[in-house]
């Protein structure tokens, strides 16, 4: 079995040595030519996987990505040549949890917000979007959700209409996948129109896909604004060559590294096998609880002192966006956005973190983190 899979995708080898001869390529450079012998392709969100790519393949049996977004995959194309494809959902939600979490906290610590006085609106309430409502809940920090494709399913669902949620909103975060077609399309969702209901001062983040904000219309949004708007992005239009005129406007800024912890990426390797031994009917050997090295930090006491406003200080441990975004700003003009992603720092979870204590606050759980067995 020839398996070939993107060289940014970690511990690729320790999950399918068994299955197959593993050869790594550079994911944003693939061509046709070097996926000639392929049976099983795996890939990460920057290969666009598609007729093209795929011309020179007669022998493909399976695709899959390691990401829960999918705008790269053409799966028209790939049912019509009976390839099977697999995502991973859910794999890296945590993390982008804790990035968008951690950039609220440097926000508020920046502008003296009490978050706890702020409505965060959430677009797209799915894998990220619901665990990040129980987080801001956790924290006491209220919430209006949107999602038209849930609230449909659903009719406990409370669903805020996006224009209604802009006009409410004092944070608006995005957690939508990039939809160009159908009833509800999220490419420019942010645009002209819309940047204009949002209050004045209405922060936006965006760790979802960088075409649902339409960039040129943010930029000017920012100019006229004269900087009064906090904005935090991690995705881009046009990745890896970037619009930098927003890098001065933008309070953080980050290579699309929010789903980039240890546990998120390597989550979503084991899920990819997890599908092909099922398809292979080959039996699961390989655990992540086997495979991922032991974190650098293990337990940690909690006393009966600890309160809410201590919660960033224990978060900060483990992951502070500010390194994420300082090292963008040193790095991407002289190494570029795809150096900064393939070196990426290893980040480990709020799970990784046993927390050990007579009272362990119900908030630490709902927030991620581990209580000791
Ligand atoms: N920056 C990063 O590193 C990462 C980015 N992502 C991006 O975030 C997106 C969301 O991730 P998950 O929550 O795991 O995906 P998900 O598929 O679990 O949730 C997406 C939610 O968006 C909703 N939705 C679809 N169209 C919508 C619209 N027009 N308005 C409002 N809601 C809409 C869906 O109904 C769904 O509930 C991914 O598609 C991906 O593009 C995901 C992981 C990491
Ligand atoms: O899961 C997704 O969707 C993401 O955006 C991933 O975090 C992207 O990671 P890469 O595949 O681009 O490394």
């Amino acid at each position: 079995m020839q398996i070939f899979a993107d060289e940014n995708m970690p511990l690729v080898n320790a999950f399918f040595e068994d299955i197959g001869n593993v050869t790594l390529f550079n994911g944003r450079n693939v061509t046709a030519s070097q996926l000639e012998n392929a049976d099983i392709l795996l890939v990460r969100s920057v290969t666009n996987v598609n007729a093209e790519l795929l011309a020179k393949n007669s022998k493909l049996k399976f695709v899959g990505t390691a990401t829960i977004g999918m705008d790269h995959i053409d799966q028209a194309y790939l049912a019509s040549r009976n390839v099977s494809f697999a995502s991973a959902p859910g794999c890296n939600a945590q993390s982008v949890v804790e990035y968008v979490l951690s950039s609220l906290w440097c926000l508020a610590e920046r502008y003296q917000w009490p978050l706890e006085k702020k409505t965060v609106g959430i677009v797209g309430v799915g894998n990220i979007g619901s665990r990040l409502v129980r987080a801001l809940t956790a924290l006491n920090i209220k919430v209006l959700q949107c999602d038209p494709v849930r609230a449909e399913q659903d009719n406990g669902f409370e669903h805020t209409d996006f224009d209604l949620l802009c006009q409410h909103a004092d944070i608006i975060s995005f957690h939508t996948p990039l939809q160009t077609l159908g009833k509800w399309p999220t490419r420019h969702m942010l645009n002209t129109t819309s940047l204009q209901r949002l209050k004045p001062d209405c922060a936006i983040i965006n760790a979802s896909r960088g075409a649902v904000i339409d960039n040129h219309a943010l930029l000017n949004d920012l100019l006229v604004t004269h900087r009064r708007r906090a904005v935090v992005l991690d995705v881009w239009e046009s990745e890896p060559d970037i619009l930098t005129a927003l890098l001065p406007y933008v309070d953080i800024a980050t290579a699309h590294i929010a789903g980039h912890s240890v546990e998120g990426k390597a989550r979503g390797t084991e899920m990819l096998y997890q599908h092909c031994c099922k398809l292979l009917g080959q039996p699961v050997i390989h655990q992540l609880g086997q495979v991922l090295s032991v974190p650098a930090m293990g337990k940690l006491q909690i006393s009966e002192k600890f309160r809410l406003p201590d919660v960033q200080n224990l978060a900060r441990l483990l992951y502070d966006v500010r390194r994420d975004d300082a090292m963008l700003r040193q790095h991407l003009a002289e190494q570029g956005f795809d150096w900064l992603r393939k070196h990426y720092p290893p980040r480990r979870e709020f799970g990784s973190l046993q927390l050990c204590g007579k009272i362990v606050p119900d908030y630490l759980p709902q927030l991620g983190f581990s209580l000791a067995q």
